[in-house]
């Protein structure tokens, strides 16, 4: 069985490195003439996959943006992820999850077993209850050929507070998950399938991710002031490993088809240049 690391490997290469958020906030279905409504929110997904679903790597569905609407909201979200898969793209869903080992147990089967309605190929998760607590998640997505992101230093301001905070053994706490997660990436070729999810927004760290062995996604580009010009800062020497990610960027160029294919070849040529730069 292929691993995650692997089949990302595989398209990033295929389909250049970006990933695509679905974040179907209200005001961009307002701005695409559409309902704030369960229809709405299925035009919206629909259009998307059909613009760009053959053409980028990874998708990522914001699952808040279908949590929205209930048990409806997320059957857009199945056939959402379903439809992504049907056209090639792989598919990352931002849920963020992470508890105590027994529930993420629950939560890796929701996400990560094939036989589930919402089973994607990775799934986002927050390290905050213990790296460790997130073993039944790494498990089960060895086991099936899926990936994890795990969150290590996020874009949004206030996560330096608690990810930068200096643990008892001097190392801080996004060093500490930097640490446990390159471990679990350890000889993996040719790239492991835990990743590490760090915000282009948060300018040079003194964290070192050279390590990780394991993909980078770097959402906050675009429309939380994030630049392709700012990666080389933020990743240093890690910058191969990085997985670009834009939502608003290039979801505000809908609903035009065209408009949304030409917003990703935009993004795309410029993270190709900035990722790819000596
Ligand atoms: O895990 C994420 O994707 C994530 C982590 C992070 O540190 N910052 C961050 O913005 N995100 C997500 O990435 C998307 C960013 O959307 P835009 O700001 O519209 O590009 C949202 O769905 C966020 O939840």
């Amino acid at each position: 069985m292929e691993t995650f690391g692997a089949r990302l490997h595989r398209a990033v290469a295929e389909r250049g490195p970006l990933c695509v958020g679905i974040d179907p906030h209200p005001g961009l279905l307002a701005d695409w003439g559409l309902p704030d409504d369960v229809e709405g929110l299925e035009r919206f997904s629909r259009t998307v996959v059909e613009a760009i679903g053959d053409r980028v790597a990874v998708v990522k569905p914001q699952s808040a943006f279908f949590e929205r609407f209930g048990a409806r909201g997320v059957g857009v979200l199945e056939s959402t992820i379903r439809q992504l898969r049907n056209a090639g793209a792989l598919v990352l869903l931002d849920v963020k999850r992470g508890d105590i080992g027994s529930t993420v147990r629950a939560y890796a089967s929701a996400y990560l077993d094939p036989s589930s309605p919402l089973y994607v190929d990775a799934v986002t998760a927050s390290p905050y209850l213990g790296v460790g607590s997130l073993a039944p998640m790494f498990e089960l997505a060895a086991a099936h050929g899926g990936g994890v992101f795990v969150l290590a230093l996020t874009s949004n301001p206030e996560g330096a507070a608690v990810q930068r905070a200096v643990a008892a053994d001097g190392r801080t706490v996004a060093q500490t998950v930097i640490d446990e997660i390159s471990q679990l990436n350890r000889g993996a070729e040719p790239l492991g399938s835990i990743g590490l999810v760090v915000g282009a927004t948060i300018g040079e760290t003194g964290h070192d991710l050279d390590a990780v062995n394991g993909p980078l996604l770097a959402p906050g580009l675009g429309a939380q002031g994030g630049t392709p010009a700012g990666l080389r800062a933020v990743f240093g020497a890690a910058l191969p490993s990085v997985l670009p990610s834009y939502s608003r960027e290039v979801l505000g160029a809908g609903p035009d088809q065209e408009a949304l294919r030409a917003a990703v070849e935009r993004v795309l040529t410029d993270c190709r240049a900035a990722l790819t730069t000596a």
